[in-house]
């Protein structure tokens, strides 16, 4: 096979048979996607935002080698701006056609179109932490797996004589929930805005995606949802919590009482961020064990002044930031000045103050990584402890940065 054996071009509906196959195939599926499934994936994207390379010079005809799509998506900035930004997702490559730069092709092409698009940034969860650095991604949000034994989870405050938590009809779920999280999506870094399209995949809470455990279950309250699912582990139930949205620290409060109420599952497992302040209004902190803490979003940052303007800061503070970006070369150095929580970037032939790669501002920018903790690993230089400080103080934000939606 030589380069001049592959096709590089963009889907059309004959291709989604060889593209479902073939993602199985790469993401280790049992089975492929059944046809709803493939419905709701095509639902959020238009085939002309997914390239698919073909080989040609194989004895059984042309293959596919290679495909990778991306979603139109929003996402929260520290300071509330919602960004459209392209989603990758759904990238594999055949086995048989591994390693012969395939993946860097359609990457090229995807950042060809999104330059084009004047797209400042884009964003992804990865299969693997090790492959997109090299284009520029950096891990952003995270998120930690919680193990809680209800035997020894109590709350600290007493339960209240009143609590408007109740479990939600599929009605009242459609009609209430997408509100909800809404208005938590816009008080939290990194949140994904989600589309109607969304919502409806969600709701149709397809039975191939339930792995063998029950339906969703939905407890409602006016500042906030939680959804679950019963899993049956070892002979023991188990409650999976799927999304739990909370806008007050009342409605986390309200919420997890009922979680943590749920007398014959003696085990809740969730999904959450790194500061939640769960553990803290427990009587008993190690009832939640951590069993996993793991980047969930990676973001890439494209065009380099417009998104430092886009965010708010914590503090005034002035810098000349060197960014490198080998991929795409939209490095450079850049006056960047803060007053009063607002930025200005420009290109400047000044000195640089800082430095660090286009993959470790993506990391610091939504605030899941602090520049002082680059800076103690080798990966951010600053000029001296001041400047060091007063970037780690200004890129600082409220809470975590928490994206909740996997694409
Ligand atoms: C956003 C998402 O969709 S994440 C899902 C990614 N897909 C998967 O994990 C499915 C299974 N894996 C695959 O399909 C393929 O192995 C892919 C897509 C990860 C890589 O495709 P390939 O065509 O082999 O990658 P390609 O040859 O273009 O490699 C590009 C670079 O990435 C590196 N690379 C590729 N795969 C990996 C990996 N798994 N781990 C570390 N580095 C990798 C290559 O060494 C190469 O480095 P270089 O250009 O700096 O020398």
């Amino acid at each position: 096979m030589t380069d001049t054996d592959l096709t590089l071009r963009r889907a059309t509906d004959a291709d989604w048979p060889a593209i479902i196959a073939a993602d199985a195939r790469a993401f280790a599926f049992i089975h492929p996607l059944d046809a709803e499934a493939e419905a709701d994936i095509r639902s959020k994207l238009r085939d002309s935002d997914v390239v698919v390379v073909y080989d040609d010079s194989g004895p059984h005809g042309s293959v596919l080698a290679g495909v990778a799509m991306f979603y139109r998506m929003t996402l929260t900035l520290p300071g509330g701006t919602r960004a459209d930004l392209p989603g990758l997702s759904w990238v594999s490559v055949a086995a048989t056609h591994r390693r012969r730069g395939i993946l860097r092709m359609m990457i090229t092409e995807l950042f060809d179109q999104w330059e084009r698009e004047e797209s400042v940034f884009s964003i992804l969860t990865a299969s693997e932490a090790t492959i997109y650095e090299r284009f520029g991604y950096g891990p952003a949000c995270f998120e930690q797996s919680a193990s809680i034994d209800l035997t020894k989870a109590e709350l600290r405050d007493p339960p209240p004589s009143y609590s408007p938590v109740r479990f939600a009809t599929d009605e009242q779920v459609r009609e209430l929930v997408p509100d909800l999280h809404d208005r938590w999506a816009s008080m939290n870094p990194g949140a994904i805005v989600r589309s109607r399209v969304w919502w409806n995949m969600i709701f149709a809470d397809r039975e191939m995606l339930r792995d063998g455990r029950s339906a969703l279950h939905y407890l409602v309250h006016p500042d906030g949802y939680a959804s679950y699912r019963i899993n049956h582990v070892d002979g023991e139930s188990r409650a999976e919590v799927s999304e739990f949205v909370a806008i007050t620290d009342t409605a986390h409060t309200d919420l997890w009482r009922v979680l943590l109420g749920l007398d014959l599952t003696p085990t809740v497992t969730a999904s959450i961020p790194v500061d939640d302040p769960l553990p803290m209004k427990l009587t008993n902190l190690r009832a939640p064990t951590v069993t996993a803490i793991k980047d969930s979003m990676w973001l890439r940052i494209i065009d380099i002044p417009a998104a430092l303007e886009a965010r708010t800061y914590s503090e005034d503070f002035d810098a000349v930031l060197e960014v490198t970006d080998t991929f795409r070369g939209n490095g450079g150095r850049f006056a960047l000045s803060v007053r009063d929580g607002q930025a200005t970037a420009t290109p400047t032939e000044e000195p640089a103050t800082v430095r660090m790669d286009v993959s470790v501002l993506g990391s610091i920018y939504l605030g899941g990584y602090r520049a002082t903790e680059f800076a103690a690993a080798d990966r951010l230089w600053a000029a001296d402890h001041t400047t060091l400080c007063d970037l780690d103080q200004a890129f600082l934000t409220d809470r975590k940065p928490f994206s909740g939606t996997f694409f």
